[in-house]
């Protein structure tokens, strides 16, 4: 299969690792199909990255033109397998450090649209990115397998649907790079697992598998719902948690009313694709 990419040009970025080929599309003319995004991401055949973000002013598409007043930019998420998801906090912070490098918003506090809303996003002044996430929903318990085991977690939604389980086997030695077992019935759509250690004062070792990319070396809206996990656990209802992942530490504040993520995000290359990959 050929796809006609008509010379566009591409960013490439991380947030802890967790990486995102970003598609400037301010007019919101590009026709971004399933094929073409798994394309994008293929790691041999491709870029390689966990998703796609494509970069696009929110009055002009249908999804968040309804946001329009409240933010410019809206960030249209895929996986790297096509699908659509609700929301990426690593890519929300990769989308805000995109922006204020290509000129499109000034540095400081800014929304930007998503499918999970508005998020509020700040660039600080050693580079990195926070993001007002908003309230966690914990929805009740779950059961995810893995390697044959069972491990009991939270059911967080973070607008995008989590498993996050706090588990005594190491994290190290677990094998994620067939998709967990859970419930379907409670989670239709899929669900991102996370697997958790305690490592220290509010400090944790996070393992993710997310629906739609296979295990990644950190997920953003899998942070918050580990550092939830890991309150429930302590008996505790507000504080910061460190939260390591593969990719590096990103921080977790979660305040009663809203929760806070922050960490690197850095763009690491641009070009651009050719007219058919
Ligand atoms: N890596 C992201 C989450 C991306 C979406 C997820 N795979 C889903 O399908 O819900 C993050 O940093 O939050």
């Amino acid at each position: 299969m050929t796809l006609d990419f008509g010379d566009m040009r591409f960013v490439k970025g991380h947030g802890t690792e967790n990486d995102f080929v970003i598609l400037p599309d301010a007019d919101g003319r590009l026709d971004l199909s399933a094929a073409a995004v798994a394309a994008l991401c293929d790691r041999r055949a491709g870029i390689g990255a966990d998703g796609v973000l494509r970069v696009v002013r929110s009055k002009v598409d249908p999804e968040a033109a309804g946001l329009a007043d409240e933010a410019e930019w809206f960030m249209d998420y895929r996986n790297a397998d096509g699908s659509v998801a609700e929301m990426c906090g690593n890519g929300v912070r990769v989308f805000a450090r995109y922006l204020v490098d290509a000129g499109l918003a000034a540095p400081g506090e800014f929304g930007v649209a998503t499918r999970g809303g508005i998020k509020r996003v700040r660039l600080g002044a050693a580079g990195d990115v926070s993001v007002d996430m908003g309230m966690p929903r914990v929805l009740g318990a779950g059961t995810a397998v893995v390697g044959g085991r069972e491990y009991h977690g939270l059911n967080v939604s973070m607008g995008n649907p989590h498993l996050a389980c706090l588990i005594d086997d190491p994290v190290a030695g677990l094998d994620l790079t067939v998709e967990p077992g859970y419930d379907r019935a409670t989670y239709p759509h899929g669900v991102n697992v996370e697997l958790i250690n305690p490592a220290g004062d509010h400090a944790v070792s996070m393992r993710v598998h997310e629906r739609g990319s296979g295990e990644t070396r950190s997920c953003g809206t899998g942070a918050v719902a580990t550092a939830v996990a890991a309150a429930r656990a302590a008996g505790e209802e507000t504080g910061t948690w460190a939260v390591h992942v593969l990719g590096g530490t990103v921080s977790v504040t979660l305040d009663g009313r809203t929760s806070h993520l922050a960490g690197p995000a850095v763009l690491v290359a641009s070009g651009e694709l050719p007219a058919v990959l």
